[in-house]
């Protein structure tokens, strides 16, 4: 039902909409740049081309749809290649759309991002997030100038979903590809292909069809989701390093102590198999570990799998060395201790 029907509280409502409908849900839009705001020569270059080059405003008014089933209103959080993606940036985010979303006029949040470390911003909104309401992280891979560019149809889709009543109760999801995904499994899998987000062992949550989002499940919260609340930190101050280290044959068992030299305060590794190293390096990385008592994630190269019974570190379960990144890094503020985060991580 629609959110805001009584007239006294319209002109209060309408402050900062790009369109506005008495009876249509309120839906804000957070940009942050990205191919989705991406602007390149011609219509057929879709590489090389400037991320988060076009502003907020030129992104709404390519889809005037939006305005036929909700009101946008468009925050420009930043407007950078998700490369450049920080927690600073992300704290500042997750504290606006707390804001936002503690509001009873408000229905939901989209967050437009850059497809390479959408997977790390939309696990990080999912772990800072408390609210039913909905999150969706939307990007595309092909930018705004490009022929059939995928941008337009993913962000009505992404706002389709954020006003859609099944959508509550799910944390962050990722939209993209007509598909609904999961923030905390969901990650990139083709550098360039437009079906990229996929999480092969958990599926999807939903798809699309004629643009209107249909869930495969009721609502409910993957197993060993844990909430942080960052919402009165200062979010100028960077978050602890947390540095991942890539096993591979004959790697350097110099690179534990080098990541510690370098002022990582965590490190996760994307370690060979299920989260194994060659002997050599594992000698050293025990002996990072013994001498320094920094906290030690061990994720997988693979691209799918489960880490577990690593007995020198903590154990990332099915979690990715990005995704495992990001929930070190939020543990680390939070001021846990070497065991809870264990017990976050190992359930
Ligand atoms: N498809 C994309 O959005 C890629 C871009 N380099 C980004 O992540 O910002």
């Amino acid at each position: 039902s629609p959110l805001i029907q009584l007239p006294h509280i319209v002109p209060r409502a309408v402050e900062g909409f790009e369109c506005f409908n008495a009876s249509l849900p309120n839906i804000t839009i957070y940009a942050t740049g990205g191919t989705i705001a991406g602007s390149a020569g011609s219509a057929d270059q879709t590489t090389g081309y400037q991320s988060g080059a076009l502003g907020i405003r030129t992104l709404i008014e390519a889809v005037p749809q939006l305005c036929n089933v909700s009101n946008v209103k468009g925050i420009q959080i930043v407007n950078v290649d998700s490369g450049d993606i920080n927690s600073t940036i992300l704290t500042n985010l997750t504290q606006q759309i707390q804001k936002d979303l503690d509001n009873p006029f408000m229905q939901g949040a989209v967050v437009t991002h850059g497809t390479d470390t959408l997977e790390e911003s939309a696990f990080f909104l999912d772990l800072t997030i408390a609210s039913e309401k909905p999150v969706v992280v939307v990007g595309s891979m092909r930018p705004a100038t490009a022929l059939s560019a995928d941008g337009p149809i993913n962000l009505l889709s992404a706002v389709k979903l954020a006003v859609n009543k099944n959508a509550k109760g799910r944390g962050t999801m990722i939209v993209l590809n007509d598909r609904i995904a999961s923030a905390r499994f969901t990650v990139k899998t083709n550098a360039n292909a437009v079906d990229t987000f996929k999480a092969e062992e958990q599926g999807f949550l939903g798809v699309f069809e004629d643009i209107n989002p249909l869930f495969f499940y009721p609502p409910s919260r993957p197993l060993g989701h844990r909430y942080f609340n960052i919402t009165s930190r200062p979010f100028q101050t960077p978050m602890p390093k947390v540095d991942v280290l890539y096993g591979h044959q004959e790697v350097s068992p110099e690179i534990f102590q080098a990541a510690v030299d370098s002022g990582a305060k965590g490190i996760v590794l994307a370690g060979l198999g299920a989260g194994y190293w060659p002997s050599v390096a594992l000698k050293s990385l025990e002996a990072v570990v013994n001498k320094t008592g920094i906290p030690v994630v061990a994720s997988r190269r693979t691209a799918w799998g489960y880490v577990e019974g690593q007995e020198w570190g903590i154990n990332a379960g099915f979690l990715n060395p990005s995704k495992s990144r990001i929930q070190l890094q939020l543990a680390l503020e939070n001021k846990l201790s070497n065991q809870e985060i264990k017990n976050i991580f190992e359930l």
